[in-house]
């Protein structure tokens, strides 16, 4: 009896999580296993698509025919038996399709190339096929070609006369370089030394190079090294002194040379985490730690030495940082004390890179792993430890499908592997801070800075007196008699504006027009740069209006207040200062945000101002100032986590100040000085405010006391998003028990995105067995009924808007 395999397809019209069965072809010589890719026939006709092996078992009896596997991908599993079991968890948890896991998982590099390739029938007369093909027996049908040619193609396919068939690909390409080696005894090398001419002085060099050899190396690097010509190489080749073979190479995505570190000797709260992180690595244990320790009280010391620990025992470590490429400076600490043991893995990688340093994962030889939110992913065996830094960072939870939080699957994998995790932060989520209120989290603490001095001293700027006081700046006085006494002393100061919930438009002084995107609810964001509006939400770009649209007046005004412009201002009021600017215009570039770190660190510049990038992981000792100038942009938006945010942010950036020797100050201007967000990161109470928020979280029914999930309708048509939110708020209703909170339907914060108008619903409860199934009967509908509708499930979202 024949096998049959049991494979997840990647279609991305047909989603759903049953896998497809196929035949396994009987000519397969390595057998086939779970977790590798194959192609496979998809519908009628001639169309291939990707898919994943999920099961392999013997062909039991079946009414229809069934299709066999066209050709298989890997030689070995992509995806080893602790990923398969996360798939099928994660899909579960996140209400997503089981394939949109799998891709979520696996480099770029791995996932599938589909290419459609043209090819003339017998019918198709002589001067179209000689016209259209040339002398090529196919054409590949992309885009690039001339639409008219496209457009003919397509008609000669439905007459028949031409062929289209689909092809897949793997987008990975191996890195492959010459590596040369000898290929005679010593003895010999020396004797066809003896027969050169003279003159021949490269070859001469060259069999001298052979003769000592003890280390491969590349040709291009021999060439270098010796100062010869490829030619050179050749004949030698030719003349059998070496041999040349191809070998594959990593492309290494960190060019720097980090200087190597040692462990620091511990004060006494960081001595006592790190032995109950060590205790529960070497038992075996998945407990979860809340390293709960105040900025600058040395966490990231904690965790190279639980790493190191794991390392000693034969285990490997992941360590999970929020957007990596924000953070270079943690990076550079974790090579440092690792070297080339390290893998880095984050979206500012080229999927090249990305893929050699998954595979040196894949093949263990790399045994820390450090990345940003999809490095939980990471291929790592036999895991010790699992470090998440800032655990509260939003950036954790993908805010696509499947929105998954990276927290909820380093736990899943810590009871995999029955290794501990480590949450650190200054400032905790509540829900992991009251998870440890409930000992389902031990607390482990830091309460002092490693420098003994005190958090530094706050001063809350009362802006809307500032406003009386002089015309409108961005800079209150008591801000900027302290950035001149820093520029006296010669040391930093950090300008954090808050962009969140907030951005520079164009408005018309006369009638109040402001100009929005035509696809998206949202008015359009002023660029410098570019000399551009732009939409944030789906890129629209058009020129700067200088004329109102709405009523010709030539009254239009820019309001807000962009990094630019700050930066201007700044400089007018500063004309000595050297001023460096971070924001994403700033750092786009590759190697961008390291750059103006680095410089900033050399102390090329005297201000560092930036958005929200420059609020964490920053450890400068020379800075002594850091000035928030807009503290309460996020205060407004109309979510329950907006004061723990705006807390949370202030925290961290306050924390940027004074971290070695001298003492630190801050100053934050805001709108709204008594707010308890404000108040309490003044004065860095974190209890306080967890208290204080937690007590106004129970009142509000809201999260860490209710579970709640987002349900969004979108559509192109208004009234069909509309329907469809009302419809599965009746469907839901029905299903659950009266202690369930539904708020909406409503539209969305942003109605309109990208053209879709989007309708949503949050459901509040406490438990709801039937839930998890209602809302999968939700997605399967929505796939089956109607082309356009989509229908999205957040579980436990970040945000109601
Ligand atoms: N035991 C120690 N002895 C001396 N210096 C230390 C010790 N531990 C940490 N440090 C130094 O103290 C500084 C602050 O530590 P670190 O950056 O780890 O703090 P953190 O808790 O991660 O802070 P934040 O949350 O603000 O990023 C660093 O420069 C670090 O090298
Ligand atoms: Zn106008
Ligand atoms: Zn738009």
């Amino acid at each position: 009896m024949s096998q049959v395999a049991e494979v997840i397809v990647d279609v991305p019209t047909m989603q759903t999580n049953t896998p497809y069965s196929y035949l396994i072809p009987a000519a397969l010589t390595t057998p086939l296993l779970p977790g590798m890719r194959v192609i496979v026939p998809f519908g009628n006709g001639s169309r291939k698509v990707q898919g994943f092996v999920w099961q392999v078992h013997e062909q039991v009896p079946t009414t229809h025919e069934l299709k066999t596997i066209d050709s298989v991908m890997d030689l070995s599993p992509v995806l080893n038996k602790e990923l398969l079991a996360m798939a099928d968890w994660l899909a579960k948890t996140t209400f997503a399709f089981t394939i949109t896991v799998l891709l979520t998982m696996l480099p770029n590099a791995l996932k599938a190339a589909y290419e459609r390739w043209a090819t003339p029938n017998s019918d198709l007369d002589p001067a179209s096929k000689k016209r259209l093909f040339g002398e090529q027996e196919k054409i590949e049908l992309t885009d690039k070609l001339p639409a008219a040619q496209l457009n003919e193609l397509m008609g000669l396919y439905r007459k028949h006369e031409i062929s289209v068939t689909y092809e897949v690909k793997s987008k990975g390409h191996v890195k492959q370089v010459t590596m040369v080696k000898p290929a005679m005894s010593v003895a010999e090398l020396q004797e066809a030394k003896q027969q050169l001419r003279i003159t021949a002085v490269k070859q001469a060099d060259l069999l001298d190079y052979l003769v000592t050899q003890t280390d491969l190396i590349s040709q291009p690097a021999l060439e270098k090294t010796l100062g010869i010509t490829s030619t050179v190489i050749k004949n030698a080749a030719e003349k059998g002194w070496l041999t040349r073979f191809q070998a594959e190479v990593y492309r290494d995505p960190l060019s720097r040379a980090v200087d190597k570190t040692r462990p620091l000797h511990l004060n006494e709260a960081q001595q006592k985490a790190v032995s109950a992180i060590c205790a529960a690595t070497d038992d075996h244990e998945d407990t979860t730690f809340l390293l709960e320790g105040v900025t600058g009280s040395g966490k990231t010391e904690v965790y190279l030495q639980a790493i190191a620990n794991a390392l000693e025992k034969g285990q490997n470590a992941l360590m999970l940082v929020p957007e990596i490429s924000l953070t270079p400076q943690i990076v550079g600490r974790v090579r440092g004390r690792f070297g080339k043991q390290v893998a880095v893995l984050h979206s500012g990688l080229s999927a090249g890179e990305r893929f050699d340093e998954w595979r040196r994962i894949d093949r263990g030889e790399a045994r820390v792993v450090v990345g940003a939110r999809s490095a939980v992913f990471a291929p790592l065996t036999n895991i010790g430890i699992i470090i998440m830094d800032e655990e509260h960072e939003a950036s954790y939870k993908q805010d696509d499908n499947p929105r998954y939080h990276a927290r909820d699957v380093a736990l899943w994998r810590s009871r995999y592997h029955h290794c501990p995790v480590v949450l650190g932060s200054a400032t905790p989520s509540l829900e992991s801070r009251a998870r440890a209120q409930k000992n389902r989290y031990q607390r482990l603490l830091l309460p002092t800075r490693v420098n003994q001095q005190a958090l530094p001293e706050a001063t809350i700027v009362d802006m809307t007196q500032e406003l009386q006081k002089h015309a409108e700046s961005t800079f209150s006085s008591p801000l900027m008699a302290a950035v001149n006494d820093r520029l006296a002393k010669g040391e930093q100061t950090l300008l954090m504006l808050n962009r969140r919930g907030y951005s520079s438009f164009v408005m018309c002084r006369d009638c109040g027009f402001v100009l929005k995107c035509p696809n998206c609810d949202i008015s359009l964001t002023l660029h410098m740069d570019s000399h551009s509006m732009k939409c944030h939400y789906c890129g629209h770009e058009e020129p700067i209006p200088q004329i109102c649209p709405n009523c010709h007046s030539h009254h239009i005004r820019y309001y807000g207040t962009g990094t630019q412009k700050v930066e201007t201002e700044l400089k007018q009021l500063l004309p000595t200062a050297r001023i460096l600017r971070m924001d994403v215009d700033t750092t786009r570039r590759k190697g961008a945000h390291e750059r103006l770190l680095r410089q900033f660190g050399n102390h090329e510049a005297d201000i560092l101002l930036g958005t929200q990038m420059i609020a964490k992981g920053l450890d400068f000792p020379d800075v002594t100032l850091v000035g928030v100038l807009n503290a309460d942009t996020a205060l407004s938006l109309p979510d329950f986590r907006s004061s723990e945010r705006t807390f949370q942010l202030l925290t961290q950036v306050s924390g940027r100040a004074g971290r070695a020797q001298k003492p630190g100050q801050v100053f934050i201007q805001t709108y709204n000085p008594e707010h308890y967000a404000i108040q309490l990161a003044k004065s860095q109470d974190y209890e306080r405010f967890f208290l204080t928020e937690m007590k106004l979280r129970h009142q509000g029914n809201y999260p860490p006391y209710y579970f709640a999930v987002k349900v969004t309708a979108s559509d192109v048509e208004e009234r069909v998003a509309a329907a469809a939110i009302h419809q599965i708020a009746a469907q839901l209703q029905a299903g659950m028990s009266q202690s369930a909170i539904v708020l909406g339907p409503t539209p969305s914060a942003i109605a309109r995105v990208n053209k879709r108008y989007y309708y949503q619903l949050v459901i509040k409860y406490k438990q709801e067995p039937q839930l998890s199934a209602l809302l999968f009967n939700l997605l399967n509908q929505a796939q089956k009924n109607r082309k356009g509708l989509q229908i999205a499930i957040d579980n436990n979202p970040m945000s109601f808007m």
